[in-house]
């Protein structure tokens, strides 16, 4: 989400592909999010940049060196020039569109899963936990910093060694798209409850952390309804 928001142009990009896959459905499926390619391209890219620094239990391969410095060279392979060589360090998920580089990345290219005997065994769940987090996050709502601060000032400063969070938390307003007319179809100014009926929504957007405030705060005027 830090790196969508500071980049509007990916996220206006990101919001037309989900919600012309969902279309006016209410619910998303396995298969919808299958056709989005763009979201796939964003998610390599996430953990291109932002990932646990990983490490190999290859025999052979780290032999002769210790855990910390495969974490480090697996880290910077990452931002390498010479992999990626136009903006390196930069958000840019169009890099996968003519260049096949998986999670478990033969050379090396990116590994957030880390590989070999020790790989992560909860790679597809975790994949497909945040992608249907983004869809749902996406679908409904654009999204905007809280308090005035333009997008491309966001600090996106990362803490922790083995698990990589954001220094501050992300403060985000969600912003109700002026499409009442799609998401409710009819009787948009209407008292209708069974609409509910057929429409899970939900009060609660995202969970409590301990039930302390959460990491996006979601602050939803519900205006008429
Ligand atoms: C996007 C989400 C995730 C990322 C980026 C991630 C990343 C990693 C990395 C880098 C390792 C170390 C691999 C190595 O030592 O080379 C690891 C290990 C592990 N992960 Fe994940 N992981 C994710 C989600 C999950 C989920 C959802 C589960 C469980 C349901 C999980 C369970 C584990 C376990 C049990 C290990 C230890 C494996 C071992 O040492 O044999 N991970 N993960």
């Amino acid at each position: 989400m830090s790196e969508i928001v500071k980049n509007p142009r990916i996220m206006e990009k990101l919001q037309n592909e989900i919600r012309s896959c969902i279309g006016r459905k209410s619910k998303v499926h396995d298969l919808d999010i299958d056709k989005m390619t763009y979201l796939k391209m964003v998610m390599k890219e996430t953990l291109r940049l932002h990932s646990p620094p990983s490490f190999f239990d290859h025999p052979g391969m780290c032999k002769p060196l210790s855990n910390w410095r495969i974490r480090r060279l697996t880290r910077d392979k990452r931002r390498d020039p010479r992999i990626w060589k136009e903006r390196p360090t930069e958000f840019w998920p169009e890099w996968f569109e003519n260049f096949e580089v998986d999670f478990m990345g033969k050379l090396c290219e990116m590994v957030p899963f880390g590989g070999g005997r020790r790989a992560c065994p909860g790679y597809n769940l975790g994949i497909s936990t945040v992608e249907l987090m983004i869809v749902k996050l996406l679908s409904l709502f654009d999204w905007e910093m809280a308090g005035g601060v333009k997008n491309q000032d966001l600090d996106m400063e990362e803490d922790g060694l083995l698990l990589i969070r954001r220094k501050t938390p992300l403060c985000l307003v969600p912003i109700k798209q002026n499409c009442l007319g799609e998401i409710w179809e009819e009787r948009t100014g209407e008292f209708y409850s069974e609409r509910i009926e057929n429409f899970e929504v939900d009060f609660e957007m995202l969970p409590l952390e301990g039930g302390r405030r959460p990491k996006i705060m979601a602050t939803i005027d519900y205006g008429h309804h």
